[in-house]
């Protein structure tokens, strides 16, 4: 619970839940608890089970809740859900909007989530909206089983439009804000590499199904979606807000926002091991700048790194220029790359390498050349068979040890060198480096920001794949 502390000031879950108290109000959470030998009562937090049967007990102890949660679906975690709203509440308040509010729930889910804790906590007037039929029906029932359909209302979105579900009625509804937590992936593979092998296993159990958590483009192009659309909308929704889980998408939205000088203020949610943020603007005249926001400043930051590039030649030194530069060099070092995002003076692209292929290459290529220097001494015949033994030869040349052992790492190196990338198996590796590197233009130079997300080899890592492509910028 690592986090706990910089959770929103009025989140109830700051102080954990008594799990020896629920265990005694819930022969349900019983049955899934455990009691070590100092009498404490824990769950265990990889089941997905008793992570069910855990939400379901606190929302039925702390807001009086019925809710059904599908075996097949997302277990909300509702320390992060109550960080939600009651940021909504801050934003509410900084607008002097403090009655009769309505709210839009984007993609509600099988739980109708935010809905229910918002109309029990606040008596919001919500309406959800969903593509996927069983999680609405699911959300149907747990509206009934509580009795607030009066409160929240359901709507399914069979459109590719984010809004035009709610509009379509051509009602002159105006909603106060609208939240989403929208899906974070772009496919599976981003879904099981997105947590850093460095960091400490999760601590919660995995929950949720593809639809849920998949969509095409990822959380960045949805949020650009929401954000494209309140264009359309922006008399029809005070506050738009989403959630985001990954902050170098976070910051793409913001310029996004800034480029369109649109107010907006951003927040994180912490809670146990896990941040996201939060992200809300306004085309009215509201300013959130008096807004606190709850985090906690003396956090350790990771702070990104700003590198200054030599210009390349000739009288291209633009961006489409480095672009390919980069590519270049990216795919000579065998390192995967994506670029997600190209503005007019500036590439975002996401790394990942699987193997260090950028170390020592001064001592590579000295090792290549002599190798390929006693191999062009060597007879034809004697070459063919002694080929595998580069180090034999060395053997017999005057040279030293430490020459040898090199020459040694110098033939697996020069293996991994020339591996082609189809036979990178991601499966069965472990990521070296994983980052995002931001190219911009400045005072016509080329600059490059760095971020680090995970990887084996550290932000050393990324900070030694940047000095390369420096060293390699001409
Ligand atoms: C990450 S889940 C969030 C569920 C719930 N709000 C929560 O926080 O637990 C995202 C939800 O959005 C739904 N969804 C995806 N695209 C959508 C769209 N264009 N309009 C409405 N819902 C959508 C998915 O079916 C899924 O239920």
């Amino acid at each position: 619970m690592a986090l706990n502390k910089f959770m929103h000031p009025r989140n109830i879950y700051k102080t954990p839940p008594d799990f020896s108290n629920l265990a005694k109000k819930y022969k349900e959470f019983s049955d899934v608890a455990k009691v070590d030998i100092t009498g404490k009562v824990s769950i265990d937090f990889k089941d997905p089970h008793a992570l069910r049967v855990l939400t379901k007990c606190l929302l039925k102890s702390d807001f009086n809740l019925d809710v059904n949660i599908p075996e097949d679906r997302l277990v909300p975690t509702l320390p992060l859900r109550l960080n939600y709203i009651l940021w909504i509440e801050d934003l509410l308040i900084a607008i002097n909007k403090n009655n009769s509010v309505s709210g839009i729930d984007i993609g509600t889910g099988a739980c109708a989530i935010y809905p229910l804790l918002a109309v029990v906590k606040n008596k919001w007037n919500m309406l959800g909206t969903e593509t996927d039929e069983a999680s609405l029906m699911k959300a149907k029932d747990n509206i009934e089983k509580n009795k607030l359909q009066h409160l929240i209302k359901l709507k399914k979105n069979m459109s590719t439009s984010i809004f035009e579900c709610v509009f379509m009625d051509d009602n002159d509804q105006v909603f106060d804000f609208c939240m989403c937590n929208p899906p974070f992936y772009t496919n599976i593979q981003e879904l099981l590499e997105s947590r850093s092998p460095a960091r400490p296993a999760p601590k919660n159990g995995f929950t949720g199904s593809p639809h849920e958590l998949i969509t095409e483009g990822g959380e960045l192009q949805f949020c650009r979606k929401i954000i494209a659309e309140s264009k359309i909308y922006k008399d029809r929704i005070l506050i738009f807000t989403t959630m985001v889980g990954h902050k170098y998408n976070l910051k793409e939205l913001i310029l996004d926002l800034k480029a369109d000088s649109i107010e907006h203020t951003t927040t994180e949610f912490c809670q146990g091991r896990v941040t996201r943020w939060g992200l809300a603007w306004t085309y009215k005249d509201y300013h959130f700048s008096n807004l606190v926001v709850p985090k906690h400043k003396s956090r350790k930051k990771n702070a990104p790194i700003v590198i200054t590039l030599p210009d390349l030649p000739g009288p291209e030194n633009d961006i489409n220029n480095c672009l390919e530069k980069i590519k270049g060099i990216l795919l000579d070092l065998k390192i995967m790359f994506k670029v997600i995002n190209k503005r007019r003076n500036e590439i975002t692209l996401s790394i990942i390498a699987y193997n260090n292929t950028w170390s020592n290459q001064r001592r590579k290529r000295r090792l290549s050349k002599q190798s390929s220097e006693i191999q062009s001494k060597q007879p034809k015949q004697d070459l063919e068979i002694q080929e595998p033994h580069v180090n034999e030869k060395l053997k017999h040349r005057d040279i030293s040890n430490e020459e040898q052992i090199s020459a040694l790492r110098h033939t697996e190196v020069a293996e991994e060198i020339i591996s082609k990338p189809s036979c990178i198996n991601k499966d069965k590796q472990e990521i070296i480096v994983h980052g995002i590197m931001k190219f911009f233009m400045k005072d016509n130079r080329p600059n490059v920001e760095l971020e680090y997300l995970n990887g084996k080899a550290g932000k050393e890592g990324l900070h030694q794949v940047i000095q390369y492509i420096k060293n390699n910028w001409k």
